[in-house]
């Protein structure tokens, strides 16, 4: 039996067949260079995270550890919800077998408001990632247990290319080894395993302060609560990526001020 992450990406492989039997890579290129300009989502986070904590709000529908999160899912709604509570920038899932997400979702919520947003996927081909800034994506996510080193060098400089930002992910320290022979800054130590999908602040805590320090940290994966951003902070990360835990909250734009410990948007 296959790992959780080994299935998702071989679902990528079938969609990116699929994708290919439609389209070429020079129309889906000609569309990415047409979509409307990146916003700066990585200066986002560096300008949140002088003054306070900087926080990538993630509209996650369901996932495959969790199943269905929020059913009344509309993502205009949530990405206004997220922009009123603080939120710096948005990450968006669009995978459709595990999370149920969707391409249209990251299209309406990047049109709902004025934050950078992150298209949470999973990308092994250069294919995905001008179709991501044809999307109005503003940033991709490589992971490096899903990559090789050639993969990720690959994939991160047609990233480059499109001007968009590169969130690399990592859950151990061989794997920050190799993040760390990229170019881009940002660096996300994923709480989560995603091959067994076991969740622990531990890995934040021990990770985050073996980044070195010209990288930008976010902690990702299995925050709750202030106390949990706090734990994080002590380590080093003043970024964070948070899905769940405000995508059940009634109030989004109250839980996500709340999270952030901030009394003045909380309201
Ligand atoms: O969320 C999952 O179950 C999952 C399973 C397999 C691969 C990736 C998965 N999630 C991606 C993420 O890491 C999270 O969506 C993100 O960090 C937010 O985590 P959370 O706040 O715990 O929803």
């Amino acid at each position: 039996m296959q790992d959780v992450l080994a299935q998702i990406i071989d679902t990528k492989r079938t969609e990116i067949a699929t994708l290919f039997a439609t389209s070429s890579f020079s129309d889906i290129d000609k569309a990415a260079h047409a979509a409307s300009p990146v916003r700066g989502f990585t200066n986002a986070l560096k300008a949140a995270s002088k003054t306070g904590y900087g926080l990538i709000a993630e509209l996650k529908k369901a996932s495959p550890s969790k199943g269905l999160i929020r059913a009344d899912f509309d993502p205009e709604t949530l990405a206004r919800a997220y922009e009123e509570g603080g939120a710096t920038c948005l990450s968006v899932l669009t995978d459709r077998k595990w999370f149920q997400g969707a391409s249209e979702y990251l299209v309406a919520a990047r049109n709902a408001v004025n934050l950078p947003v992150l298209r949470k996927d999973f990308m092994i081909d250069p294919v995905q990632i001008a179709e991501s800034r044809a999307l109005g994506a503003d940033c991709i996510l490589l992971i490096m247990a899903a990559l090789d080193d050639e993969q990720a060098l690959e994939l991160e400089a047609c990233a480059l290319d499109y001007g968009m930002d590169v969130l690399i992910e990592v859950h151990d320290a061989s794997e920050l080894d190799r993040a760390c022979k990229l170019k881009s800054p940002l660096m996300g130590i994923n709480n989560r395993n995603l091959k067994t999908m076991d969740i622990s602040l531990d890995v934040g805590a021990a990770m985050l302060p073996l980044l070195p320090d010209d990288h930008i940290a976010v902690a990702e994966s299995g925050l709750f609560a202030p106390a949990d951003l706090a734990r994080m902070a002590k380590s080093g990360a003043r970024c964070f990526l948070i899905g769940e835990s405000l995508m059940r909250a009634d109030d989004v734009a109250a839980a996500t001020a709340a999270i952030l410990d901030n009394p003045v948007a909380a309201g």
